[in-house]
């Protein structure tokens, strides 16, 4: 799936002609939209455009919540059909159209933002298929509630003509404003994907956990995204039905038309700005045309050129017609990892060769309090009774055997998993402790942390990923961008800041990973087994990088298995054996321990380092 489009590309030099050219191909596409119905002046002709603006819109909408938040709802025209009936019934009382599809797209936007709300929690196909049940409600109550929708009969309008109305004899003006509405559409879906939502929406779409690591209050998003697509829908909707004259409930809430909202862009680029409209300039003639010259004589045609196009897509153009255009005109990014000559600033402090002592200047008080944490999985006891402190400017390493419970620590500290029992303490910003209970809520006060199993934004190039981090404290796009390239230089990530991160080896997906929550610039970083599957050099790099966050001021607990690692860089080291804490204190001490020995290192460990 393509994240980015021709509008939306990086600011560097080449990506800049990229996007001048794609800017460019969209406005001469948008001209021809209005100028061609225009000269031609053909009653047919301009239907046809007047259709290919409104579904271009509509898709455009959709995509919002279907591409960008990748929520693939087929049950968008219920939003267009409140639209359309809030706006006739109030022209029926003498209230303009453009008054009603601002009452439409209120009505629509809260309808949306209730019944998304309890569906977000259902995955792939369970969404979707909410998503039509919801629309055949609607239909429904259309049918039902008769003395306001007209039931079954439909609702015509009175003819009142002109622009107060919004009901014209020709088609011109029809087509202005679907145009103006088209152009407003594609400007906020533009503005969304470029911003900190649209960030957002695409992080938490590619992955929810880290989306919300990184800070992202991921159901609050896709509802403020479910919002605009909605109200978007209901104006046009609004529109449409002046255009129509005429409404009825089978039409409005009409799931083939629903599907028709979204096939638009799946084919033209599902998640990019200028997909859907593509695929509606590509599909709504061709449609249009078949069904106004075969006509009543092939009923239903116009179902099956869209299902032979849209198996012809899925089997050739998976990722629609703008994952072709960008291969084409996008120049290609390096996918190379840098050497170790090329990772920039981070040439780092020299490697400590003993053990840092625990009270070390630079230490602090306490800024994590783990007190009493229980965790039972069914009858397992995940963690028992587990408490420590973290202070100010201080490593602690996690260690223990596999399954000791040191991830659950993570989650539970992180607001990942609730505790049974016990609590977490975090000091924020104001010098008081907190205890936060979500990730976005522990993200706030200055937490970052990474997952052991890594989670890249697989969608997004290097750059957007640790966008994700650094628009936790940067708010404008300008900013965030510029404080994502400063960390991915310090993290030797510089010279693949336009390569996508699936592209990238596993050692440059875990500095990706740290990049992405460096650039949170937090106070507390939980790194689970970052140095885990990665080379020797990488590992000297890693500690290196570690050394320099923490000089930076940054408190980290690091789960790690690679003792090298554990014994040159932790203040302490606390360690986990069946979700109990057996030891705690300095790394030379802890090492020397017996139950540690025995639980975790074992002998030859503690003969090498006797
Ligand atoms: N969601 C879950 N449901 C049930 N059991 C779980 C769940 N998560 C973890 N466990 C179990 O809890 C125990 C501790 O797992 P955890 O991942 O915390 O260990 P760990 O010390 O991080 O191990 P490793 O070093 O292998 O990553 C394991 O036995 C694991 O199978």
């Amino acid at each position: 799936m393509s994240h980015s489009d021709i509008s939306a590309g990086p600011d560097t030099s080449p990506g800049q002609a990229h996007s001048r050219r794609g800017a460019i191909a969209l406005a001469g596409l948008l001209a021809a939209l209005l100028v061609i119905p225009l000269v031609i002046d053909n009653a047919f002709v301009s239907h046809i455009f007047i259709t290919i603006c409104l579904f271009a819109a509509l898709s455009t909408a959709w995509n919002i919540v279907g591409g960008f938040a990748g929520q693939m709802s087929l049950g968008h025209a219920m939003f267009y059909g409140i639209g359309a009936y809030v706006g006739m019934i109030l022209f029926q009382i003498g209230i303009s159209p453009w008054l009603g599809m601002f009452a439409g797209a209120a009505v629509a936007a809260l309808v949306g933002m209730v019944i998304s709300y309890p569906c977000f929690r259902l995955k792939g196909p369970f969404f979707t298929l909410a998503s039509i049940a919801f629309l055949e409600v609607m239909r429904v109550l259309a049918l039902q509630f008769t003395s306001v929708t007209g039931g079954a009969t439909g609702m015509m309008i009175d003819l009142r003509l002109g622009w107060t109305w919004m009901v014209f004899r020709e088609r011109w003006p029809s087509l202005l404003i679907v145009f103006g509405m088209l152009l407003i559409t594609l400007a906020v879906a533009w503005a969304i994907r470029r911003s900190r939502l649209g960030f957002h929406l695409v992080a938490t779409r590619e992955r929810e956990s880290a989306a919300k690591a990184a800070g992202v209050r991921t159901v609050r998003v896709r509802l403020i995204a479910v919002a605009i697509s909605s109200a978007l829908c209901a104006m046009l909707g609004t529109f449409h039905a002046m255009y129509l004259t005429f409404i009825e409930p089978a039409a409005m809430f009409s799931l083939v038309f629903s599907i028709q909202i979204a096939m638009f862009a799946l084919i033209g680029g599902i998640g990019t700005v200028t997909g859907p409209l593509l695929g509606a300039v590509l599909l709504v003639p061709i449609t249009e045309w078949a069904r106004a010259s075969l006509g009543s004589s092939a009923l239903g045609l116009h179902g099956f050129v869209y299902g032979m196009v849209l198996i012809m897509f899925v089997l050739f153009m998976p990722n629609g017609i703008m994952s072709v255009i960008k291969r084409f005109i996008t120049p290609k990014p390096p996918t190379d990892e840098p050497t170790t000559t090329e990772t920039g600033p981070i040439s780092a402090p020299a490697k400590a060769a003993e053990a840092p002592s625990p009270d070390r200047a630079g230490i602090g008080s306490d800024i994590l309090r783990v007190e009493g944490l229980n965790k039972n999985f069914g009858g397992l006891a995940v963690t028992r009774d587990v408490n420590f402190t973290l202070r100010e400017g201080e490593i602690l390493g996690m260690i223990g055997p596999n399954g000791a419970g040191k991830t659950t620590v993570f989650n539970m500290i992180s607001g990942f998993l609730a505790q049974d029992s016990g609590t977490v303490s975090l000091r924020g910003p104001d010098g008081q402790f907190h205890q936060p209970n979500n990730p976005a809520d522990f993200a706030a006060l200055g937490l970052g942390r990474t997952f052991q199993i890594v989670q890249p934004f697989a969608a997004m190039s290097v750059e957007e990923n640790i966008m994700v981090g650094a628009f936790h404290r940067h708010h404008d796009e300008k900013n965030a961008r510029e404080a994502a390239r400063q960390t991915a230089w310090k993290m030797g990530l510089g010279p693949l800041l336009q390569a996508e991160a699936r592209g990238l080896t596993i050692g440059g997906l875990k500095r990706l990973e740290v990049a992405r929550v460096m650039a949170m610039e937090p106070r507390v970083l939980l790194l689970d087994e970052v140095m885990a599957g990665i080379n020797q050099t990488d590992v000297r790099r890693a500690i290196d990088l570690m050394l320099s966050i923490r000089d930076g001021g940054v408190s980290i607990i690091a789960i790690e298995h690679v003792m090298q690692a554990v014994m040159s860089l932790s203040d302490r080291v606390i360690v986990l054996a069946s979700g109990e804490v057996i030891a705690q204190g300095r790394p030379q001490d802890v090492v020397r321990d017996p139950q540690v020995i025995e639980a975790y290192l074992g002998k030859e460990f503690a003969d090498a380092h006797a």
